[in-house]
């Protein structure tokens, strides 16, 4: 049998092979994993694919975090330990509190969220309370300090190497990473004592049900523009999107005229998607419209103005009036 002696310095030893700075009594961390907020008590897909980052984190062992009034019944595959807050106060500033409480009652040193609106609320305030600087929205990990994040909008690659040794906060943009498995969860540990933010009350929530696929994991996604004209017209792209079993989604400027609803806004300001196919339906391309779809797969443009900037991200471009084409497309499929 190995003495523990040896069992420390070969741990030490993989250790420094991960680049991170050796400190003993952290050799045994882990890394949390913080869930967004549970779909029918199943771990969403955003956090499957953050459980998937988590494991390239240079830990031995990947814990899961969930707070609300349920725990989960379904977790990513790999993850050790299910921490629960029963808590129904989801603010962002009880969801730090619980991250806080746990990151210093547990040893976790890493803890990694989301770079969802969920995630980007709550991460920074994790980071302020732990006093360290976060590394957000990473698309991916060259080493368990070593990172590349987009800046300028999506314009530029950034490699971010992290300097903190204690502790690391991090984000991590979903459509970056393959989805975990999907597994039971048999076993959860739950954690009392975390302080709910009380100068703001917890109402409720409304979600917004809709047969066709959540817009962020969709593997097809329709989206219009302004050159849909008119909220009116925004079923043409519907009854395609239905075709194809797509998510519907929207530019800013679609959103703003109040042609679909908010959710549906894709890009910087918006959601990030990466699907296998998107068709962008009278949108022009602004970059800040690129920033949330260019890393799809296929994109397909329609767009009556040759010179428009979408063309050059397209790998199949239309130049034609989507009142004709999209129509003409939905009876072909
Ligand atoms: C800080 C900041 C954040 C932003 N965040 C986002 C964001 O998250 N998402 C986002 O989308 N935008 C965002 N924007 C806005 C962005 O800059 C653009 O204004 C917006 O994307 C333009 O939307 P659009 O392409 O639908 O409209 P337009 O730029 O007006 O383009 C409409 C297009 O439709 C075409 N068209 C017109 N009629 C037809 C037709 N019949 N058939 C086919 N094509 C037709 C036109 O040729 C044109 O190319 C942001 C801006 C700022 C400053």
């Amino acid at each position: 049998m190995l003495s523990r002696a040896t069992v420390v310095s070969a741990k030490r030893a993989l250790w420094n092979t991960r680049q991170l700075t050796p400190a003993s009594h952290r050799i045994w961390a882990s890394t949390l994993v913080v869930s967004e907020p549970l779909v029918d008590g199943a771990t969403p897909a955003a956090t499957l694919s953050t459980a998937t980052a988590a494991q390239k984190l240079g830990n031995e062992t990947v814990d899961l975090l969930v707070v609300g009034e349920t725990a989960p019944t379904h977790i990513p595959a790999g993850i050790t330990k299910v921490y629960h807050v029963p808590l129904s106060n989801r603010l962002s500033e009880t969801v730090a509190n619980a991250i806080e409480t746990v990151v210093k009652t547990k040893d976790c040193n890493i803890v990694v969220g989301t770079s969802t609106k969920f995630g980007s609320t709550v991460i920074p305030r994790v980071a302020a309370q732990l006093d360290v600087s976060p590394v957000t929205d990473i698309l991916e990990i060259e080493a368990p300090n070593t990172f590349i994040r987009p800046m300028y909008a999506g314009n530029v690659l950034g490699k971010v190497v992290s300097k903190e040794a204690e502790k690391k906060v991090l984000s991590v943009r979903p459509t970056s990473f393959e989805k975990a498995e999907l597994v039971d969860c048999t076993a959860v540990e739950t954690v009392d004592g975390v302080a709910a933010f009380d100068k703001a009350e917890w109402v409720g929530e409304s979600v917004s049900k809709s047969d066709r696929p959540d817009l962020g994991s969709a593997t097809i996604v329709v989206s219009g523009g302004r050159g849909i004209k008119s909220g009116e017209n925004f079923p043409i792209l519907e009854a395609l999107a239905d075709k194809l079993g797509a998510a519907v989604g929207a530019s800013r400027a679609a959103v703003d005229a109040g042609f679909c609803p908010n959710d549906w806004q894709v890009g910087q300001t918006g959601k990030v998607v990466a699907p296998d196919l998107y068709i962008a339906a009278g949108i022009s391309g602004a970059i800040q419209h690129l920033s949330g779809m260019k890393d799809s797969k296929v994109i397909v443009a329609i767009n009556t103005d040759p010179e428009a900037p979408i063309f050059q991200v397209a790998d199949y471009g239309l130049n034609q009036d989507l009142f004709t084409a999209v129509p003409e497309l939905t009876e072909k499929l």
